[in-house]
């Protein structure tokens, strides 16, 4: 018997980050350099097999621009997980990161899964925030953390796995938020 589980995930960041890029790397295997900035939000799903198990992943892609801030509850609400994304070569974008992650903690879902990715680890040569202040706070706050490139397919699938991890069995369900579990 297999069993799907569906885990409802959203993608949070100031604009520019790579979100829609990470997103799209993850279920297409593509990168476009002159992807449009998201408008609202956009939905994606990707189906993995992880032990067992196949989970599909139901993937929210918020907006980073300021005016759309305003929705993102509409999808972080009954999240099992999120990924906070920065820019490793913007450091107003970790700044961005720690905004989302506290209110996620005032808001959000209890026991929501955090992942922090650190994207456009290609252009380490202009890195303005070093790996080693991502690590620390990410451990602050109970979070995974990874250094990601949209654009060479650097720990993409890494960083979807981390935050499927504790969904696999063992885990009690009771204790996050899982949408719905299918037996066939
Ligand atoms: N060098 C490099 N560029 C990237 C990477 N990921 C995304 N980009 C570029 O960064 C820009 C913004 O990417 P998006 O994926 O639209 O960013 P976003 O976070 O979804 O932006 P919003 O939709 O406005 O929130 C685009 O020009 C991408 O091509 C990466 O890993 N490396």
């Amino acid at each position: 018997m297999m069993a799907i589980r569906e885990l409802k995930v959203c993608l949070l960041g100031d604009t520019g980050v790579g979100k829609s890029s990470i997103v799209c790397r993850f279920v297409q295997d593509h990168f476009d350099h002159n992807i449009s900035p998201t408008i609202g939000a956009s939905f994606m799903t990707k189906t993995v097999p992880c032990g067992n198990e196949l989970h599909k992943f139901l993937i929210w892609d918020t907006a980073g621009q300021e005016r759309f801030h305003s929705l993102a509850p509409m999808y972080y609400r009954g999240s099992a997980a999120a990924v906070i994304v920065y820019d490793i070569t913007k450091q107003d974008s970790f700044h961005t990161l720690k905004k989302w992650v506290k209110e996620l903690k005032e808001h959000g879902p209890e026991n929501i899964v955090m992942a922090i990715a650190g994207n456009k680890c290609d252009l380490s040569d202009i890195r303005e925030v070093p790996l080693k202040d991502a690590k620390e706070y990410a451990e602050s706050i109970g979070a995974i953390v990874v250094e990601t490139s949209a654009k060479n397919a650097i720990n993409i699938e890494e960083l979807f796995q981390g935050i499927s991890r504790p969904f696999s069995i063992g885990r009690p369900t009771a204790t996050v938020p899982v949408l719905f579990i299918h037996h066939f």
